[in-house]
């Protein structure tokens, strides 16, 4: 039977370079790009047509950052697939991005300069908002569309016939210290993204522990620092052009500037050829670029304990149960409306 494949934000940056390289591994998949803007998933579905004119891919309109949306692109999917093989959670975004001038330089005369360009600990923070739901609008995105989504999908994802996989594109920008159980969608913070990621990990760490004996695995990666339109975000291309002699020489002192889309996607695609009781439920899995531009993996473990992630996924259970009641009564309360109408 074929095998099903669906990748969130697959319509740009490294989501659309994994799914080209899905489709060279085997063209005989049903990919499906999940994407809020119709126009631009058909585009990339275009591009992904003429390198592999046989393929089969789909496209599914899901704005991961609205839980209605979520809620009807599940049913979609419910629909059109018996089964999912693989959930790619690689949409992310990063909103109004600051970096610190004074602490980059400060980090670059450290002993932890190295780190300081493979994490970015420190240096970056983001202005986030509220979205539609009430909910911060990057822990919607980055996380709790994702989390809905597997959820409202378990039927597809948790087999006992067949083992499903759940990937996350995280980042080693995840940090404890910008996470709060008190406060987990980071409404009092300036780290946003990082909590966010962070947020994954542990979520990560929970689905292994509940779902892998009903036939679900989840893994975490890092693409590495990567030139797509998020980091066009926080520096504006031009300026990435003009240093770009600079990133390769920093590339050879730490193997996280990938820097290309395909480079960044490498951890991704791996992924897709292990088996997964063969991965490390704990381990982020980076996709890394030697200075000599060859692409390897490396696993790397999480900063996760092992009661924590348990107390994040009660507490998004909880959230869930919110937000569906809410959902549903605005729905009865637009019925009402229109009925008086
Ligand atoms: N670039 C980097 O250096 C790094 C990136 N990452 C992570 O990689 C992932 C991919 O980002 P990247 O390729 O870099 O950046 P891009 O901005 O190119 O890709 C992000 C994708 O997510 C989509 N997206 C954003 N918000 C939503 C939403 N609400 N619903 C559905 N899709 C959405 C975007 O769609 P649209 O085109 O409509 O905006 C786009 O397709 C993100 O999770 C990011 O955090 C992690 C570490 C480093
Ligand atoms: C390289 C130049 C001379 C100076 C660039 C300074 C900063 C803008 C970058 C240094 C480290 C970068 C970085 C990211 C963004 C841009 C930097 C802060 C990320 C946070 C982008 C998104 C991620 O998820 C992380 C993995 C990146 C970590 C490194």
């Amino acid at each position: 039977m074929e095998r099903v494949v669906i990748v969130t934000g697959a319509n740009s940056g490294i989501g659309l370079a994994l799914c080209e390289r899905l489709l060279t591994e085997d063209v005989q998949l049903r990919l499906c790009l999940a994407c809020r803007n119709m126009q631009r998933a058909e585009a990339a579905r275009a591009a992904l047509l003429t390198s592999h004119a046989d393929a089969h891919v789909d496209l599914l309109h899901l704005d991961v950052g609205s839980m209605k949306s979520v809620l009807d692109a599940a049913q979609e999917v419910k629909t059109r697939y018996r089964k999912v093989d693989f959930l790619y959670l690689n949409a992310g975004i990063m909103p109004n991005p600051q970096v610190n001038i004074g602490a980059f330089f400060k980090g670059l005369l450290s002993r932890n300069a190295i780190r300081m360009f493979s994490t970015a600990e420190g240096l970056l923070t983001q202005q986030d908002r509220l979205n539609a739901d009430g909910l911060q609008e990057v822990f919607a995105t980055n996380l709790f569309g994702h989390f809905l989504l597997i959820r409202e999908l378990e039927p597809l994802l948790c087999q006992s016939s067949h083992t499903s996989r759940v990937v996350w594109t995280s980042s080693s920008n995840a940090s404890h210290s910008a996470f709060s159980m008190e406060d987990i969608q980071h409404r009092n913070g300036t780290e946003p993204y990082s909590s966010s990621k962070y947020a994954s990990d542990m979520l990560s760490v929970a689905l292994n522990r509940q779902k892998n004996s009903q036939g679900l695995f989840s893994s975490v990666i890092c693409p590495g620092l990567v030139m797509t339109n998020l980091t066009y975000g926080i520096v504006p291309s031009f300026f990435w052009t003009l240093i770009m002699p600079i990133m390769y020489l920093i590339r050879v002192f730490t193997n996280t500037f990938t820097i290309s889309p395909y480079n960044g996607a490498e951890a991704l695609f791996w992924l897709f050829l292990q088996k997964p009781e063969s991965l490390d439920p704990r381990a982020k899995y980076h996709s890394l670029t030697s200075a000599l531009g060859r692409n390897y993996v490396q696993p790397q473990q999480m900063d996760v304990d092992n009661e924590t992630p348990e107390v994040l996924f009660a507490k998004l259970l909880e959230l869930e149960n919110f937000v569906k009641k809410k959902l549903k009564s605005e729905h009865l309360d637009g019925d009402a409306h229109q009925r008086k109408n």
